[in-house]
């Protein structure tokens, strides 16, 4: 059969860009598809894959401009020394697949910086490879002495090797968009040796590319800011709560004096809580998780135990109300709480910058490295800080914060009918506990879910997490029942039952898309996820484009800005403060979804393009 006349026939040996890098392999192309414009090629190890145009070079024009970039090591010159392009010697394989990456950046970049961007990556990328290296050299040395330190470095070479498999395994063998059920026919690559290597250059130049990640939150100069508004917004929300007619146009609010912020109680009170959780989360109650897989391919544990955590603090309150504690305290020292809680996030933070600078490469956040001191105290450093078993950041993201947010809300409750003179909270009052409440019992019950978020898989852990757990959530999002406290606003059935759909709408479409993506996550070949459609990616992982995630990029978000809406309802409109919060959400999911696609974009590369073409809208079907 003749294919139609296009740019490449059957039988061209080309050079195919593997998707998601910057890496041109040796390729035969098979066919065209005219309907999708796509050219199906073979790779020397047999993957198929389905490649557009611009993915596809010339052989001989890319050999030419590959010679005369010899010193680069560049794909080309790799090749004339190894069978495929990516194949190496096994021993280096971890280092020669970083420069693989390095060069494979210098094909997108003008040859004017060429030399520039490939020094700066090789001196600032590499430091986690070698380390690998380093394990190899002091594994050939076995009369050295620190054999602790040789183990450890040797199990990081075996890692990278170990997630190279694993990597392969779950590598489909053709880049396509169809249900999983059709994949019978589709073999996974075998993982031969000379693949290991291919993939380590892969995940070496997803890696490479990713720890390129510019900053974010305007950068340098931008982390000052928000070191400085963020306290000062939490303080002038704060204090307008509780003024008669609290208005945005009240600025600046009459600030109180020094000493009636700083009140050792309730710093004594903020301690207490946080011990009494921590004692809560390393009991040995209920079930071990495992995270995601790291750099390292290590996959660390956690004891999820979240729920069993809450509902003791309900009984726990519940008896020290029973023996007369009155907890409308809460409300009266609303903010000397928040400045105790903002006092030990900074400390926290600090503790957590400190300690980051004596871990190793490896184990920081690919984004908070940057170098200034401000912006890394801000965007935190290390991805996972643990003393001993005990996670800092999963902790505090889902234990003080989170389920202290409950205890005010039912402070507030406390403080509305004594304020009110009132039997039992007001229906919006209810409405507004209720809702947060099971927002907050749903996210301690679906713990494990959490392990699959941006904040615990990417984001290191500093002051931003710290303050942003420790004080924004537990001192801002109890605004609305703050606010009810001395602002009644009754409700009518009607309105009060279609807020309370709203909500449920809201929490299904949140709940069912977290557990999907959650499910598939963990277990991506899960039978019962079977009729999802994937698209693969380079680095092994697929990407979710039917179901829930199939109807916009963040469905999640849509489920909890719904919720966000019904959260402030109940509060009606007379005043723009119990809104802070849905308008907050707005711009925090807004700029996450953001800050998400660019990165899933660095990883995933035109998969990602691919899974963008296909689910256009990215949080409000056919309007955002
Ligand atoms: N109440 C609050 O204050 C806040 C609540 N939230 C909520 O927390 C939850 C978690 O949010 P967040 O961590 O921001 O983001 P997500 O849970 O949406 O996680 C994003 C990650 O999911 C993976 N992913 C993206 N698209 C797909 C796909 N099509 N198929 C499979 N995996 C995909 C990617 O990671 P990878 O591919 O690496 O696995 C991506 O980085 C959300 O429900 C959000 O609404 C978030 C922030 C604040
Ligand atoms: C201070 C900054 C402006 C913003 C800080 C952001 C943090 C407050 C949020 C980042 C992601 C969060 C999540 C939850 C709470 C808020 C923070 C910490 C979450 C634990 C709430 C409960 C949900 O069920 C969840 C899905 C588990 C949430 C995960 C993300």
């Amino acid at each position: 059969m003749k294919m139609p006349t296009v740019k490449y026939q059957r039988g061209d040996t080309v050079m195919g860009r593997w998707p998601g890098s910057s890496l041109y392999y040796e390729v035969k192309v098979l066919r065209f598809d005219a309907k999708s414009q796509l050219y199906t090629v073979i790779y020397k190890d047999g993957t198929e894959l389905e490649l557009k145009e611009q993915d596809i070079k010339s052989a001989a024009g890319f050999q030419t401009r590959s010679r005369s970039r010899s010193r680069s090591r560049s794909p080309g010159r790799r090749r004339s020394r190894s069978r495929s392009p990516a194949r190496t010697t096994r021993r280096s394989s971890s280092r020669t697949a970083a420069v693989v990456a390095a060069a494979a950046i210098t094909d997108s970049v003008p040859p004017s910086r060429r030399d520039t961007k490939l020094k700066d990556t090789l001196e600032v990328r590499l430091s986690p490879l070698q380390q690998t290296k380093a394990a190899e050299n002091n594994s050939n040395n076995k009369h050295e002495k620190k054999e602790e330190k040789q183990k450890e470095e040797n199990n990081m070479a075996n890692k990278v090797n170990e997630t190279s498999e694993a990597k392969v395994e779950a590598e489909p063998a053709r880049y396509n968009l169809r249900r999983r059920k059709d994949d019978g026919g589709a073999k996974p690559a075998a993982a031969e040796p000379e693949q290991q290597e291919e993939v380590a250059a892969k995940m070496a130049a997803t890696l490479t590319a990713t720890l390129s990640t510019p900053l974010d939150f305007g950068g340098k100069l931008g982390a000052y800011f928000w070191l400085l508004f963020l306290p000062a917004w939490v303080l002038f929300l704060v204090l307008q709560v509780n003024l008669e007619d609290p208005s945005l146009t009240n600025f600046p609010p009459p600030l109180p004096p020094l000493e009636a912020l700083l009140d050792v109680q309730a710093f004594g009170f903020v301690i207490l809580w946080i011990l009494f959780q921590a004692v809560l989360y390393i009991l040995p109650v209920g079930k071990l998780s495992e995270g995601m897989p790291l750099r390292s391919g290590e996959r660390l544990k956690y004891r999820t135990n979240g729920f069993f955590a809450i509902v003791v603090s309900a009984v726990a309150v519940a008896a020290a109300v029973y023996q007369g504690v009155d907890l409308t305290y809460i409300h009266s020292h609303f903010l000397q709480l928040a400045v105790a809680s903002f006092l030990i996030s900074v400390l926290l933070s600090v503790y957590l910058y400190v300690r980051s600078r004596y871990t190793s490469p490896e184990q920081l956040a690919l984004g908070g490295n940057s170098g200034n001191v401000v912006y890394d105290f801000f965007k935190g450093r290390e991805l996972n800080p643990r003393i001993k078993d005990f996670d800092l950041k999963f902790f505090c993201e889902m234990r003080p914060g989170l389920i202290g947010w409950c205890l005010i809300n039912f402070a507030m409750a406390l403080a509305e009918m004594k304020k009110q003179g009132l039997d039992a909270p007001s229906n919006p009052m209810i409405l507004v506990n209720l809702f947060q409440l099971l927002y907050v019992v749903d996210g301690l019950w679906n713990e494990e879910a959490i392990l699959t978020t941006m904040d615990l898989m990417h984001d290191g852990f500093g002051f931003m997490l710290a303050f942003g757990d420790l004080v924004w959530v537990p001192f801002t999002y109890t605004m609305q029942s703050y606010y009810l406290v001395s602002h009644p606003n009754p409700l009518s059935l009607p309105a009060l039952t279609a807020i309370v759909i709203l909500k449920l709408v809201g929490f299904y479409i949140f709940r069912k898309s977290n557990s999907e993506k959650n499910a598939f996550r963990r277990n991506p070949s899960d039978p019962k996820l079977s009729y999802l459609k994937t698209i693969p990616t380079a680095t092994g992982k697929s990407l979710l484009v039917s179901g829930w995630w199939g109807v916009v990029r963040h469905p999640n978000y849509l489920g909890d800005l719904i919720m966000a809406l019904a959260w402030s309802l109940p509060c009606g409109f007379s005043h723009l403060l119990p809104w802070y919060y849905m308008i907050y959400f707005i711009i925090l999911l807004v700029h996450r979804d953001s800050r998400d696609m660019s990165e899933c974009r660095r990883k995933y590369g035109s998969a990602w393009d691919e899974y963008c073409r296909t689910v256009r809208y990215r949080i409000i079907p056919r309007v955002y």
